[in-house]
């Protein structure tokens, strides 16, 4: 049987967990601990071990701002100051490309957003018998109703107390369901999936509502369902802008989840791209409604393509007038040929959480002078650096993006070049 035993903290693991090392060199992970702390623990098995007692404290312990923590299924590690978390997710992404046989060390930058930033949220809500709660998805079902929150945009969360009671006076909603909320340029775009279907009385409700708290749009559709949603509210026009192009976004469109940090990606991008004219296309994979492709088109003309179907029609249809060429494809099945890719410019990719798959053999075949590689998560960072490293890349400069505060998410920007063929005489 385990005894609670006294560690010393040395590092963070990809958790977040605080990491010591034992006596004979195996690793200990201690949620909730931090490094240069001393500790009691209770190993629980599996190399982990529970938090029992903080003998002495780090100087980046903070109180949670929030006193749903722990217990509403979001922010993980708020007890952590916000320089530590930055340090740590830049640590994450450097052991990543390391991991990937990129040890030279190279130019880094970090950015992290703000508390109440965040405009896109996707929520549950339960009909309880105190009325409707709204809260995080949680592993064990259960919603926490989310009565403050630290992440949110002030405006998303205001939404929150006024959809209580309407959810509830909703006969669509049997026992709970989903909501997703865009903060757009036109205003909060909601996404409602219910666990019954939509009655004429659902649609009266819905209709008051969009039109009171003068909400441009709400669609719905079946829980569970991928169905493209129906529009069950519409007061206005939905839109959006991307680098001054506007957009009509389709319900729950992919978003990234503040503006700053949308900012800080784009930034990163046009950063890493050669200040010389570029000798060919730039190449956007996996370009959604076009939230990096009309910034790149200030540099190039663009040829950014897009597996949704509901994210294409709308990069499509703001394309008009642009340097923007959109494609419909879907990158795993059908990728853009190395042949192809061997032409451009520049490759700027921002694969989903996967990572980019099949498509990422035809760029280390076609091994364009430039790739610019967005990444949402480390893990597969580390596997498609390996085959570009592999490939003959070079890693030239990397951007940490930290938008997803007091979470286990990062995001970063890599700039991966080859060096040029020598000119044949
Ligand atoms: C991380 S998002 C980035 C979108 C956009 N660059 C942005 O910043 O908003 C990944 C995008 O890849 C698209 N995607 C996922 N799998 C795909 C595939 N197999 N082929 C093409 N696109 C895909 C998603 O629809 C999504 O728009």
């Amino acid at each position: 049987m385990s005894e609670i035993m006294q560690v010393h903290i040395d590092a963070l693991g990809a958790e977040g967990h605080g990491l010591a090392r034992l006596p004979d060199g195996a690793a200990l992970f201690v949620a909730g601990a931090l490094p240069g702390e001393e500790v009691t623990v209770l190993p629980t098995g599996d190399g982990r071990a529970r938090l029992e007692k903080i003998l002495h404290p780090s100087a980046d312990r903070v109180d949670p701002p929030c006193d749903l923590f722990g217990r509403c299924g979001g922010c993980s590690v708020q007890y952590m100051s916000l320089p530590l978390s930055l340090r740590w997710k830049t640590d994450t992404v450097l052991r990543a490309l390391h991991g990937a046989g990129y040890t030279d060390p190279i130019p880094v930058t970090s950015w992290q957003g703000a508390p109440l930033t965040r405009r896109r949220v996707d929520l549950a809500f339960a009909r309880t018998e105190q009325g409707m709660v709204i809260g995080l998805h949680r592993k064990r079902g259960e919603v926490v109703d989310m009565t403050q929150c630290h992440v949110l945009e002030p405006a998303l969360f205001a939404l929150l107390p006024l959809l209580r009671p309407m959810l509830h006076s909703l006969p669509a909603i049997r026992r709970g369901g989903d909501l997703q909320i865009n903060m757009l340029d036109s205003g909060p775009d909601l996404l409602l999936a219910t666990d019954g279907p939509l009655g004429p009385d659902d649609r009266r409700i819905l209709a008051q509502f969009a039109a009171s708290q003068r909400i441009p749009r709400i669609s719905w559709r079946p829980q569970g369902s991928h169905d493209i949603p129906e529009t069950a509210a519409q007061t206005g026009g939905v839109w959006h802008e991307f680098s001054g192009v506007r957009t009509a976004p389709p319900p729950g469109a992919f978003l990234q989840p503040s503006r700053a940090g949308e900012d800080a990606i784009r930034c990163a991008i046009l950063e890493a791209l050669p200040t010389k004219r570029l000798k060919g296309d730039i190449i956007e994979l996996y370009a959604g409604c076009g939230t990096l492709s009309f910034a790149l088109a200030e540099r190039g003309r663009v040829m950014a393509h897009e597996g949704d179907a509901a994210a294409f029609a709308c990069l499509k249809q703001a394309c008009g007038g642009t340097r923007v060429q959109p494609f419909h494809r879907d990158l795993n099945r059908q990728p853009v040929m190395g042949a192809v890719l061997a032409k451009a410019g520049a490759v700027v990719l921002d694969p989903p959480h996967a990572g980019a798959g099949a498509q990422l053999h035809q760029i280390t075949d076609g091994k364009p002078l430039n790739v610019i590689y967005v990444s949402c998560n480390p893990t597969a960072l580390r596997r498609d650096a390996t085959a570009l490293r592999q490939a003959g890349y070079r890693l030239d400069r990397l951007t940490v993006i930290d938008q997803f505060l007091w979470s286990t998410e990062v995001e970063s920007v890599c700039l991966f070049t080859r060096p040029a063929p020598p000119r044949r005489r």
